[in-house]
């Protein structure tokens, strides 16, 4: 099998990943430092783990940031359908 055709391929470890990495480096989904967030308050807690609410930067409003309690190829599948969906 080709790297090319490896590399689309959802079945591999890495796949999830990649796609991620690639579409931050497409500017499709924007990358924010954890520490340029503050204000940070507890809103919630899900399946995956805690919500907090924060500010970025000086800006005025509010982003929700999920933590995850785990991180593996399970869970960043269902991250990256989650965020395929939104769009
Ligand atoms: N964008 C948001 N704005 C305000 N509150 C939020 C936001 N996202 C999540 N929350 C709060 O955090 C809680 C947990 O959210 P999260 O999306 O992690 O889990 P969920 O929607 O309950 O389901 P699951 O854990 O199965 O994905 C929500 O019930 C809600 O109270």
């Amino acid at each position: 099998m080709s790297k090319e055709t490896k590399e689309t391929d959802p079945k591999e470890p890495n796949y999830y990943n990649k796609w991620l990495e690639k579409s931050i480096a497409n500017e499709y989904l924007n990358y924010y430092e954890y520490s340029e967030f503050k204000n940070l308050e507890s809103i919630g807690n899900g399946s995956h783990g805690n919500v907090v609410r924060a500010n970025w930067k000086n800006a005025g409003n509010f982003f929700a940031l999920k933590t995850f309690k785990y991180y593996d190829n399970i869970m960043l599948k269902e991250l990256v359908n989650e965020v395929i969906n939104l769009n």
